[in-house]
């Protein structure tokens, strides 16, 4: 669904990405792990095309057949609203601490479709239901909320868009044990009621045995294995992945 081929990215004369290519099956949940400041979210500011000012990118990003790193912005700007729906870390960033829940999700969701507000109500109750989430949080503040209830708003946003791509970076990492599971429940949820393919970020392990199909592996700035998560989890090749994995016992 989207293939990622040749992607380097350099700061300053520093190459920060290396020749890094994967891709992204349609359906399926992906994940790219790789320990911090390996690159990670630098590949995912590529995909979604929001890189800094200061960086020089080179390869290819190709969803649809048009290469996203040479796309009109303006069409970039609608398969952003439309195709790409990203989840980050710490999503109390994304709410405003003054504006109830209702109008922000209305905003990440209807407003991102076109639907009006009977149409919003309606399906995101149930969306609401159906991830165990109380409606009544549709007339609450973001604060009135735990970071977990505010991940899973995300996921409903997501169920309500129904993008081709969820890219979730890092997201489970601010939360306890207990509100992980629920997040990544919600997360497979998604993927086999809707099929939706996901791009899962992270540096935890058990995640990815939890949640992902594929992986990739990345380190200092190059993907050094990829393949089914058995496959590589059951005979990984390169050293890193290997230190990684035997971290994990
Ligand atoms: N705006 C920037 N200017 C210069 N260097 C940057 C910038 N953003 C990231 N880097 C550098 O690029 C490299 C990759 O960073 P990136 O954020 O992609 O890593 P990561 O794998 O996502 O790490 P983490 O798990 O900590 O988020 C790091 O060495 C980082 O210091």
């Amino acid at each position: 669904m989207i293939q990622v081929s040749d992607l380097s990215i350099t700061i300053d004369d520093k190459k920060i990405i290396n020749d890094v290519t994967f891709t992204i099956p349609r359906g399926k949940i992906m994940s790219i792990i790789g320990e911090s400041g390996s690159g990670k979210s630098m590949t995912v500011s590529a995909i979604i095309g929001m890189l800094p000012a200061n960086v020089h990118v080179h390869g290819k990003v190709i969803y649809n057949g048009q290469n996203l790193l040479k796309i009109n912005p303006k069409v970039m700007d609608s398969i952003r609203k439309k195709d790409i729906f990203t989840i980050f870390q710490d999503t109390s960033n994304s709410f405003n601490p003054s504006v109830k829940m209702g109008r922000q999700l209305f905003a990440y969701s209807a407003g991102r479709v076109g639907d009006s507000v009977e149409i919003f109500n309606e399906k995101m109750h149930s969306i609401l239901d159906k991830l165990d989430l109380s409606r009544d949080i549709l007339g609450q503040y973001p604060f009135q909320l735990s970071g977990g209830m505010l991940q899973r708003c995300m996921i409903a946003c997501a169920f309500y868009v129904e993008p081709a791509l969820l890219i979730a970076d890092e997201p489970t990492s601010a939360l306890d044990r207990v509100r992980q599971k629920e997040f990544i429940e919600s997360l497979v949820q998604l993927n086999e009621d809707r099929g939706t393919t996901i791009l899962l970020i992270t540096h935890d392990l058990d995640l990815v045995a939890e949640t992902a199909h594929e992986i990739a592996v990345i380190y200092k700035g190059s993907v050094v294995e990829t393949g089914t998560v058995e496959a590589v989890f059951s005979r990984p090749v390169h050293a890193y992945t290997k230190r990684l994995l035997e971290s994990r016992f």
